[in-house]
Order: C-alpha cells, then structure tokens, then sequence
C-alpha cells in the first residue's frame, strides 16, 4: 500500500507578500508518495519575507498531516507555532488594498468618548486610503475665528456647540472619501447619525475608561471643558466624567457599524495591557471591522 505524507504551514493575511500573492490567509503544502513500512521524518522550516527593524512578533500555526495516497482527508499528527517579527505598516498597506474594492470610496466617521484616539487612528487611516481627514473639533474652532472648545463652551455654551457640530457633520456628508474625527458628543444627536451614515461608514473606538482617563491626564484636562465640572487630580477628574458619559451615551456609540475594542485587539495579540497597542495596530483592526461590515452588507 503507498501512503502519502503532506505538510502545511498555514500563514495568515499578515504575512502576505508579493512573494506569496495578494491571497488572504493559506497554507504553503507540500507531499510526497510513501512505500510501504517507509519511514519519513518532516522538518518544517520557513522563511518569511518580512522586512522588519521592528520587535514585535506575531504567532504563525504549523501543522503536520498524514493521508494515505489518493485519499486527501488527511489527519493532523503535529501543530505547532512560530513567532515571527512582522511590519505593521506593510500590514496595514495589504489591509487599506484588500478592502477598497469593498469600501468603493465610502467616507469613514470615528465616534468615541474623548480621548479614544479618533484623530491619531484617523490621521493614519486616512494616510493609507489616501482619503483626506478633517476633524470637526477642529473644523469648529476654525470657524470661530481660532477659539478653543473651551471657549466656545463658555463664551456661547454648549448647545451653540453642539448646532455648529451638526453643521460641520451635515457639510461633510456631501463628500466620499474622508476619515472625519468627529467630537466625544456627535453621537447623541440622531441628525449628526444622518448625516455619517449618509455616504460613510461609522466605527466606534471603544477604549476602556482607565487608559482613557491615563491619555487624557497625561495632556492635562483643560482643553476638555466636559472634565471641568469634576474635582480631584487629573486622572481622577477624568475618570469620573468619562464614567458617567459612558453611562450616557454608550448606546449611541453602540449604533455605529463597526466597533474596535482595544480590549479585544490586545486578547488577540496577546499583550496583557491596552497601553500596549500601536495606534497603527489599532488602524489595522479599524479596516478590518470596517471590512467585516461591508461583506456583511454586500
Ligand atoms: N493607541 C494609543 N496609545 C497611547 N496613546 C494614544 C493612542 N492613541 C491616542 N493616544 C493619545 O491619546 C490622546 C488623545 O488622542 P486623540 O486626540 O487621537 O483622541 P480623540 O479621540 O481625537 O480625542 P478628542 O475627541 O478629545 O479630540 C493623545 O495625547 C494621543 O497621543
Ligand atoms: O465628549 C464630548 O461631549 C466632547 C468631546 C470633544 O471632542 C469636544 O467635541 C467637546 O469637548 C465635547
């Protein structure tokens, strides 16, 4: 009787290169024909084409499967993983081309409490879909001749705000092709949702309150007028206000399209701290949440 012995090193959409095609995931099989009581021993080695001066190491799966000849249902004898250095940015760079054929030039609207990381993530999003990105934070304090938020907030309020936010997201919703950073607070008001989801797609960066309030005591409070209302240091000031403004809007978020969890990204590459995400690691997930949404919908 002649068996066969094959062998596959499943890889995943990381680690694709032009070396190995733009397929998503894969495996790299090999065989051979066995003669009978022939005896085999199978060493798996791999090269992967990464280019790297970076630290960072992901797991790739190997397995060692038998099937005797003919018959391809073969059973696996061995699994194992490696772990490999890889490039986030080449990562991102295969992700932003896997989903443009699905995204059609879709706009993106990051929503989230302050301090989630909406315009760091967004900068990068819109860097590698070559999209422009405006910040409605921003975009209102242009208007207002350079006033900060802060300002507004106290020279004219909060709901003159909150109009102006309307304003700037309606103004944008005519336009593809943008990543908008929109404020802590665009959730709340159903016609800003109109408008996002008009020509774009919504992601909610959901980023636990602890490395929230530690970003946003880092940079200081100041610039954040909601954080005013609080007494106690600054991390404490921003953990209070950021609790209960979750309380409050964590439904809204929840309404966007996609959701990025930093708690999940981390569980998935096995760090045991938030804190230690890249923003790009993060902008990886964001692509392929918006990607899940898209194939879901098509
Ligand atoms: N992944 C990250 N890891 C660590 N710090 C981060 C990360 N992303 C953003 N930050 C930091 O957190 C702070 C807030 O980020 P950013 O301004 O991007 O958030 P935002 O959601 O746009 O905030 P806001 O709505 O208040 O404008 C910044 O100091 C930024 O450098
Ligand atoms: O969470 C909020 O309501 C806010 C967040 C910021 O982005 C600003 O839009 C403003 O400080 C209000």
């Amino acid at each position: 009787m002649e068996a066969g012995v094959a062998c596959k090193l499943n890889y995943p959409t990381w680690i694709d290169s032009e070396r190995f095609g733009r397929k998503s995931t894969g495996s790299l099989p090999f065989g051979r024909i066995l003669k009978q009581d022939q005896k085999v021993r199978v060493v798996v080695s791999a090269h992967f084409p990464v280019k790297t001066s970076s630290n960072r190491h992901r797991s790739v799966s190997s397995e060692v499967s038998c099937s005797s000849y003919k018959n391809f249902s073969a059973s696996t004898l061995e699994t194992g993983s490696v772990q490999v250095p890889y490039d986030e940015t080449l990562m991102l760079k295969n992700k932003s081309q896997e989903i443009e054929p699905y995204l059609n030039g879709y706009s993106i609207y990051l929503v989230g409490l302050m301090g989630s990381g909406k315009t760091t993530v967004g900068k990068i999003l819109s860097y590698i879909l070559n999209y422009s990105f405006y910040d409605s934070d921003a975009l209102i304090e242009q208007e207002e001749n350079g006033m900060s938020v802060a300002e507004i907030f106290k020279l004219h309020g909060e709901s003159f705000f909150r109009k102006k936010e309307t304003e700037i997201l309606q103004r944008l919703s005519s336009k593809k092709q943008l990543v908008v950073s929109t404020g802590g607070g665009a959730v709340v008001q159903d016609e800003n949702w109109d408008y996002m989801q008009k020509k774009g797609i919504s992601v909610w960066l959901d980023v636990p309150l602890e490395a929230l309030a530690h970003r946003i005591a880092a940079v200081g409070t100041h610039s954040r007028p909601l954080l005013h209302y609080e007494s106690g240091d600054p991390y404490t000031k921003a953990l209070k206000r950021l609790s209960y403004l979750l309380e409050q809007r964590g439904k809204n978020y929840a309404k966007a399209n996609a959701r990025v969890s930093l708690e999940e990204i981390a569980g998935k590459l096995g760090y045991r701290d938030v804190s230690n995400l890249t923003p790009t690691e993060i902008a990886i997930e964001a692509l392929e949440q918006i990607e899940g949404y898209l194939k879901k919908v098509a």
